[in-house]
Parts: structure tokens; sequence; C-alpha cells
């Protein structure tokens, strides 16, 4: 049998789960995860190898009604990668029913004539009638080439998920070494593990404040040392993200002092600093500096 590769773009609305449920089918962390919308930002593939095929999942970030230079720049990432795939995996929240933002994407699918795959997530808080329901909803709204529901949360029909999406990825050898899981680099990796803990303990505008950026990675025998700065656009943040004498800046560096840690193996000390660069969300050379429009603007 002929060997399959390709890359499915994972789009959909902010808090849809796209992340959650490319890590699950990895069964690896490649992408961070939290409860607030826009936490991913730049398109992060994830390679997933087998005996007779390759997957190259695109995830994205989440498609909304961009208020900054930075949203609209999160908006384009997602857009690329659907005109770039073989075949789109369109994630929905199936507790939430059919809006404007949906209408939004559907109108951007219409124009790109490619496999679509509707993905009804998170079918672990649907009971089964309301489930079929919103199934029967999701059929009149596209001609999709496949309606799967599942749960990434809990797994839940994902090995089907993978059949389908076989289904559209053409004949040719790997893309990617079969090792491979991802393809960004250990410093945006080691970032955005830093950026997942702010998420996790930040609230209101701070998770959509902030870039992590490295400054410094020292080896010393078997330590590593990191140098990370947390940018922030108005100084009221950054007394929010130092915190009552350092408490918050110092939970969130050992939350991710830990992580990194155990994702490398070897011991880590960590250090961070939170700055200040007024606005950096409309300025499209921040966003570029923060590493976040890794693409050419062209509108
Ligand atoms: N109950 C349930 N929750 C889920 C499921 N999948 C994801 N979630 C939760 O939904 C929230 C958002 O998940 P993410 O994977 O970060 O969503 P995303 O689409 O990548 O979000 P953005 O990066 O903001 O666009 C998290 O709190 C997840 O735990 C699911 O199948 N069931």
């Amino acid at each position: 049998m002929s060997y399959q590769s390709g890359f499915i773009a994972i789009i959909g609305r902010p808090n849809a789960g796209k992340s959650t449920l490319m890590n699950a089918m990895l069964q690896e962390k490649v992408s961070i995860m939290s409860d607030k919308p826009n936490t991913t930002r730049n398109n992060i593939a994830g390679i997933l190898t087998k005996a007779d095929c390759q997957y190259v999942f695109m995830d994205t970030p989440g498609i909304h009604k961009p208020q900054q230079q930075l949203g609209r720049v999160l908006n384009k990432n997602a857009y690329t990668a659907m005109e770039d795939c073989d075949c789109i995996g369109w994630i929905v929240d199936g507790t939430q029913s059919f809006g404007t933002g949906d209408q939004h994407i559907l109108k951007r699918i219409e124009t790109l004539h490619k496999p679509v795959v509707l993905i009804l997530n998170k079918i672990d808080c649907l009971p089964r009638e309301k489930m079929m329901k919103s199934l029967l909803k999701w059929q009149t709204v596209y001609d999709f080439a496949d309606i799967v529901p599942i749960s990434a949360l809990k797994t839940d029909n994902l090995e089907e998920l993978l059949n389908v999406f076989r289904k559209y990825l053409p004949e040719g050898g790997p893309l990617f070494p079969s090792e491979m899981t991802s393809d960004h680099s250990l410093t945006f990796q080691l970032c955005e593990i830093v950026r997942e803990k702010i998420l996790t303990r930040t609230q209101q505008e701070i998770p959509h404040s902030v870039a992590v950026v490295l400054d410094s990675y020292q080896e010393e025998d078997e330590k590593l040392y990191l140098q990370m700065s947390i940018i922030v656009d108005k100084d009221s943040q950054k007394g929010i993200l130092i915190g009552k004498q350092g408490a918050m800046i110092r939970a969130i560096r050992l939350d991710a002092q830990k992580e990194i840690k155990q994702k490398l193996q070897r011991p880590v000390q960590l250090e961070l600093y939170v700055r200040v660069v007024k606005n950096w969300r409309n300025k499209a050379d921040k966003i570029k500096e923060f590493g976040l429009d890794e693409l050419e603007d062209d509108d």
C-alpha cells in the first residue's frame, strides 16, 4: 500500500478546543492550552507519523473579530494555514449554537474549495439527544466532506477522526523526519510554557497583553540558566504580574521552571523580568519582533 502525507489545518473559533485536540492526537503537548480565548497565536505544526501515513496538523489561532493589529495578524495566520493545507478540520464547540463567528469562518471556507471535516467537539458535555440535534443542524450549514463528533478532552472518537482525515491526504512520502513532532524551535516552546503559566494564573486583560521572549540561554555542566522577558503593554499590568511582594511572578516562575525541567529532563534555573512596551499589540514591528507575525504582511 502506498504512503500518504499532507497538511491538515485545525481551525475554529477561540476556545473550541483546537490545541487540546492536536495534543490529544499527538499524545504530546506541542501546543499550550488554557481556558482563555486566543491562547494560540502562531501556527504550530504537530507531526504524527504512522507506518503508512504522516499527518501534519496546523494548530491555528482562533478566528475572531479583531480589536487590535495583533488580532488581525492572528486571523491572518489562521487563513494562511487554511489556504496552504490539503484538508481543513473545522472544530466547533458542540455546547454552543451556530453564530456570527461561525458564519464568518464559513464565508472563508466557501472560497477555498477544499475538503472540510466538521469536528463537533466537547460531546462529553452534551446529552445524546442534543448531540444528534446539533449534528443535524451542522449538516444543513455546508456540504462537509465528513462530520465527526469527538471529545478532545476525553480522547473520545479520535481514531475515527484520524481515519477520516487520512481519506483526504495525497499520496507521497513523509514530509518530516519520523521522530519530529513539532516544527517549532526549543526557544519558542520554552517561551510558550511561560506564557501558558501566565494565562493560567491571570485574568481579564493580562492574558491578551503578554508576549514572552528569551533573553539568554546558558548551560553550565548539567544545569540550564534561562532568562526571559515578559512584555506587557501597560504599567498597571506590570504591577499585576509582579503581584504583592512578587508573589505572582514567583508562582509563574516556579510553575514554568517545573514544566521546563520535566520537558528537558535536566536542572533548570529560570529568571523572569517584566517589561512594558506601550501599546505593542498595535505595532507591526513589535508584533514581528516578538515572533508573532511569521508571514509577509500583504493586507
Ligand atoms: N469539556 C470539554 N472541554 C474541552 C474539550 N476540548 C477542549 N476543552 C476545553 O476548552 C478550553 C479551550 O481549549 P483549547 O484547546 O485551549 O482551545 P483552542 O481552540 O485551542 O483555543 P484558542 O487558542 O483560544 O483559539 C480548555 O479549557 C479545554 O480544556 C472537550 O472535548 N470537552
